[in-house]
């Protein structure tokens, strides 16, 4: 890498997709989801060179992104990119406690958002300075390199850097084979896009039918507004998928603890593989309460999850048998590594979540990660695709038969056509001028 590329400034974008119009992304706690944004443009001093993240938000909840992105960007704007990734986790710490913001967390919440985005794009542009996918960068690295992109900080009593080395060591030598394997046939994913809470029974029966059609084997269903509704549907689903695929539910953190209970074992008779967020995102010993009450079925959640020290907790807990790690929630791929590592410690396979827009583009490339670097096994294994806004992206996904195929553009797949945020910015572009003006 040139060492003197240097980021000269970080524009930020308000956007927004109405995406609530047509029910889309709709769940039990989440009945109007606009889809949104908080989109991050770094430009360097290199022309051909810039850098493109975002954190996923929920309309109106982006402007306060927007925001908090704003006040963090002076951590990176006039540096070189080598000095902050040489030390990257001396840059996370510095973005992570800015002494006022922090307590607007720590490390959770808006703030946390907005460090998502802002690191996401430094990854971008060093992934493009290298000529490289993200993934391939992340893989290619060897294990101490790597240990010195994670946020170690607050794990040691679950993962210590001796244990993580030892996993990435173990690794090494069969990296190229886990390489080969998803190049030919990709990673297994599992789709949402059927199963929206404000979808008719009619269109899920389609979609579910269209979705077979495409060779997808696995299907989450929203669930958690009324118990019959739920039943009817799930019959649904089951009598279209057959009684062999997987299905899973998706409560979005609806019920208190005894209820989700209740609520699942009224489900069961639908052969559920995972419900997912049964109850609030920071109850850990709740979701242990309900994973030992529901076994077999497991207990998912993490797109909520809003940092690593959760996650260390569900895992040290036994509360989830799937872990949801998401691209934007927690601190960029800095803060992911150290959740992949302890949920290998753990035993616990990584399902990322990836319902949102731009989501996909990045689990795509977390986890090809986990795949060749960390995990290294496919066993109950599956990304979430959802099929949204993925015209918008320039190097969209590229899902075959229900796998994800490694993206092969360098970079992170982030950036977004400028057709698209002229269309879409909030509130001046396009669309919204439309809406907002009848
Ligand atoms: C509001 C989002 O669409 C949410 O429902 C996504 C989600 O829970 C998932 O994809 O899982
Ligand atoms: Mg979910």
């Amino acid at each position: 890498m040139d060492p003197t590329l240097t980021i000269t400034d970080c524009k930020v974008v308000d956007l927004r997709f109405p995406t609530s119009e047509e029910a889309h992304g709709s769940d039990a706690m989440h009945s109007d989801p606009d889809y949104s944004a908080a989109y991050v443009v770094l430009t360097t001093n290199q022309s051909d060179l810039t850098g493109f993240g975002l954190t996923f938000t929920l309309g109106r909840g982006t402007d306060l992104c927007v925001g908090a992105i704003e006040q963090l960007a002076e951590k990176i704007v006039g540096k070189q990119l080598s000095t902050l990734v040489e030390s990257f986790s001396e840059t996370v710490h510095q973005l992570a406690n800015d002494s006022q913001l922090r307590w607007l967390g720590p490390e959770k919440g808006v703030v946390h958002l907005a460090t998502a985005a802002l690191l996401n794009a430094v990854w971008d542009l060093w992934a493009r300075a290298e000529g490289k996918p993200l993934w391939k960068l992340v893989c290619d690295l060897t294990p101490e390199e790597l240990l010195r992109c994670i946020n170690f900080s607050y794990l040691s009593n679950a993962l210590t850097k001796e244990q993580a080395l030892e996993i990435l060591q173990a690794n090494e030598a069969t990296k190229a084979v886990r390489e080969a394997e998803l190049l030919e046939t990709g990673f297994p994913a599992y789709t949402t896009s059927a199963g929206w809470l404000g979808y008719s029974d009619d269109l899920i029966r389609r979609l579910c039918r269209e979705a077979l059609a495409d060779g997808w084997e696995h299907f989450k269903l929203k669930v958690g507004a009324n118990l019959e509704d739920d039943r009817r549907r799930a019959a649904i689903i089951r009598e279209v998928i057959g009684p062999d695929r997987k299905l899973m539910v998706d409560a979005n953190q609806r019920w208190e603890v005894a209820e989700a209970i209740e609520w699942v074992k009224s489900l069961a008779e639908f052969n559920l593989w995972w419900v997912e967020e049964p109850t609030s995102p920071d109850d850990a010993v709740g979701h242990a309460e309900i994973a030992r009450a529901i076994a077999p079925i497991g207990v998912a959640t993490g797109e909520q999850c809003q940092n690593r020290v959760m996650f260390k907790q569900l895992l040290q807990l036994n509360a989830i048998s799937f872990c949801q790690i998401d691209s934007c929630r927690i601190g960029s791929v800095n803060e992911i590594l150290g959740v992949l590592l302890m949920a290998k410690r753990f035993g616990v396979p990584v399902c990322p979540h990836a319902g949102g827009v731009g989501l996909c583009e990045y689990v795509n490339h977390l986890v090809m990660i986990d795949y060749i670097a960390v995990g290294a096994s496919l066993e109950n294994r599956v990304a979430e695709f959802v099929d949204h806004l993925h015209e918008h992206f320039v190097y969209p996904v590229e899902v075959k038969r229900g796998h994800y195929m490694p993206p092969q553009a360098p970079g992170y797949s982030a950036e977004i056509h400028t057709a698209s945020l002229d269309d879409y910015r909030y509130p001046d572009g396009v669309e919204w001028q439309k809406r907002l003006s009848k």
